[in-house]
Order: structure tokens, then sequence, then C-alpha cells
């Protein structure tokens, strides 16, 4: 057992996914969970999402020595300023926000002294929310990010990657502001482009008439899942990684500008040489063993090329 109580805030797959994973590895005495509406904390008691459902975050964080911010990203700043005055002494509050700097400042004012704030971020979801969205399984062999702060404590930071481990999961630690060109080169501008698209395919369909989603491929199918994320969260990520997403985009429409130069102007030499080189990417991630997908990730030795 690494916590006696984990206190989950925001019950949604996140907060489901973790209880559950929290339980299959027996990870906690108990977990604790809240959410904002009646109806939500209602469906998790139904189900069982947690070991007790209280009805205020006071309720939820008291003695808790682990607190998990499991809310959309702008709803951050107004929960931690809920909870600052209910925490106990010693306790560690950590998050699961997309975005982590945006987080640090919305929350890291809020907390007070003797709480330690260590953020984190499972690169782990699925399109689906609310508290029957989550599943025990969801972080198995997916990495999650810690984004220490300078000076924290470093024994709040090892107990959290403890229990990112025991709920199956690989950890890493990084800089917030890294997390975040990370993140919006992986998941934030594909995210934007992915629902660009399905918005321009349902355009489509509507001025022609013609069967562009009935008859769409698995890429696009791939598309259209991403492009049912959660629309809150969503905008909340986009508009607390603005500098970062934005950066990615002006460069993504850059190249984006010149194929499609190449393909008006017939320059095949520039499309094969392009569709070569990210073939070359793919096929370096599979040959150094950073798929993740892979049945043997993490058990055999990296690549030395
Ligand atoms: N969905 C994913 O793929 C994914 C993956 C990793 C991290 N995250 C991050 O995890 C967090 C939760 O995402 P999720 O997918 O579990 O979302 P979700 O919509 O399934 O659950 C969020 C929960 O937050 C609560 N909530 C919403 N607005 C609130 C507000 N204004 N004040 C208080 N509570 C509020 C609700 O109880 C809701 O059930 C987000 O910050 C998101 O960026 C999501
Ligand atoms: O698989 C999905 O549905 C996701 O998009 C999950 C995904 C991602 O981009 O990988 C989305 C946002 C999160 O912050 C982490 C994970």
């Amino acid at each position: 057992m690494i916590y006696q109580r984990v206190a989950l805030i925001g019950l949604g797959l996140i907060a489901g996914s973790m209880s559950l994973a929290i339980r299959r590895g027996g990870l906690a005495g108990e977990t604790v969970g809240t959410a904002r509406s009646a109806q939500t904390r209602d469906t998790a008691r139904e189900i069982g999402l947690c070991d007790r459902i209280v009805d205020t975050v006071a309720e939820a964080v008291a003695g808790a020595d682990l607190v998990v911010l499991c809310v959309p990203v702008g709803a951050m700043a107004a929960v931690a300023a809920e909870i600052g005055p209910h925490l106990a002494p010693g306790a560690t509050v950590t998050d699961v926000g997309s975005v982590k700097q945006a987080v640090i400042d919305a929350v890291g004012p809020h907390l007070p002294e003797g709480v330690h704030f260590v953020p984190g971020h499972p690169i782990a979801g699925t399109e689906h929310s609310g508290p029957r969205a989550g599943f025990p399984e969801l972080f198995d062999s997916r990495w999650t990010l810690l984004t220490p702060l300078e000076g924290g404590d470093p024994e709040a930071e090892a107990k959290l990657r403890a229990l990112w481990e025991g709920m199956g999961s690989f950890v890493e630690s990084m800089d917030a502001n890294h997390h975040d060109l990370v993140l919006a080169v992986t998941s934030h501008a594909p995210h934007l482009i992915a629902y660009t698209m399905v918005g321009v395919a349902d355009d489509l369909r509507r001025v022609t008439d013609s069967e562009v989603i009935k008859y769409s491929a698995a890429g696009f199918r791939d598309f259209t899942r991403i492009a049912a994320s959660d629309p809150t969260m969503w905008r909340d990520v986009f508009l607390s990684n603005k500098d970062a997403t934005l950066e990615i985009l002006g460069r993504f429409t850059e190249e984006l500008f010149a194929l499609q130069r190449a393909i008006r102007t017939g320059d095949g030499e520039h499309l094969h040489s392009f569709f070569t080189r990210t073939r070359e990417i793919r096929r370096g991630i599979i040959e150094a063993g950073q798929d993740t997908d892979a049945p043997d990730f993490g058990r055999r030795p990296k690549s030395s090329s």
C-alpha cells in the first residue's frame, strides 16, 4: 500500500480509471471521490467507482495523503482554491491535466505551506468521458509524465511515481514547458487537425450530398474517433497551451503549403522524398523499441543504433 487515502476530484474517465487501477493493485487503503454534479456522484455510487463517494471537496480531501485533481484544465484553479483550506499537512496534491505549466500557475498559489505539489499527466485516454468511461487497464504500458517543481520534495515525487507504476504506467519526469511543447506536437496539434478534417468532411457531405463519412477508411475513422473527444477538455487544452500549439500549427501549415504546391506543380520528387522521410520515422520508432503498442515493449534492450 502506497497511500492511506487517495481523494479523486472530478469523476470522469481518468479518475474512474485511476480508482479502478488503484483497487486492482491494492495501492491505497481507501479511495474517496467527489464530483461537482449530483448526477455524476450518484452514477459513481451506483457503479462502485470509489470506496466512498462524498458530496463536497472538503469532505473528500479531509485526511487524504494524496489528492488528485481530475477536472478539465480550465477548472483546476477554482478546485484548488476550494480544497486549499482543507488539505492535511504533509499531503501531496497532484493533477492529471493535459497541459502542465498552466496548471502549475493555476494551482500552486492556492496550496498551503507544507503541502507537496507534484503535477502529472498520464498519456493515455479515449474519446469517452464521464464516470462510466473508466477502466482499470487504461494506464497499462502507457507513459505518465511528472513535471516536479524546482525545490519540490523528492520523497513525494518518488511515492507518486510508485503509484503510477503500480497502476501499470511507465513514468518519466520532465520540465513543464518541455512537456507542453512535446504534447503540442504529439497530441494537441493532431487533435486540432482531426477536428478540422472531420468538420471539413461533414461540410462537404452537406454541400455535395456525397458519402464521405459513410465510406471512410481506417485512417479517417480514427480521425472521427479523436474528433469525438470531450469538447470542454479540448477547449481548455488549446486555450491553456496556446503558445506551443500555435508554434506547431505554424510549422504544420508551412509544410502543408509546400506539399500543396508540390501537388499543384506536379513535383513528385518533393512528395516522394517527404513521404520517404516520414516512413523512416515510423520504422525508426519500431526499431528503437519505442512503440508502446509492441507486445515486448519495455522488455527488450533498446537498439544500440
Ligand atoms: N480524456 C483523455 O484522453 C485524457 C487523458 C489524459 C489526461 N486527461 C486530463 O484529465 C482531466 C480529466 O479528463 P477526463 O477525460 O477524465 O474528463 P471527464 O470529462 O471524463 O471528467 C471530468 C470530470 O471533471 C468534473 N468537472 C468538469 N468540470 C468541472 C468544473 N468546472 N469544476 C469541477 N469539476 C468539474 C466532472 O465531474 C467530470 O466528470 C483533464 O484535465 C484532461 O486534460 C484526459
Ligand atoms: O487515445 C486517445 O483518445 C487520446 O487522444 C489520448 C491522449 C493522446 O493524445 O494520446 C489525449 C489527451 C491526453 O492528454 C492524453 C492522451
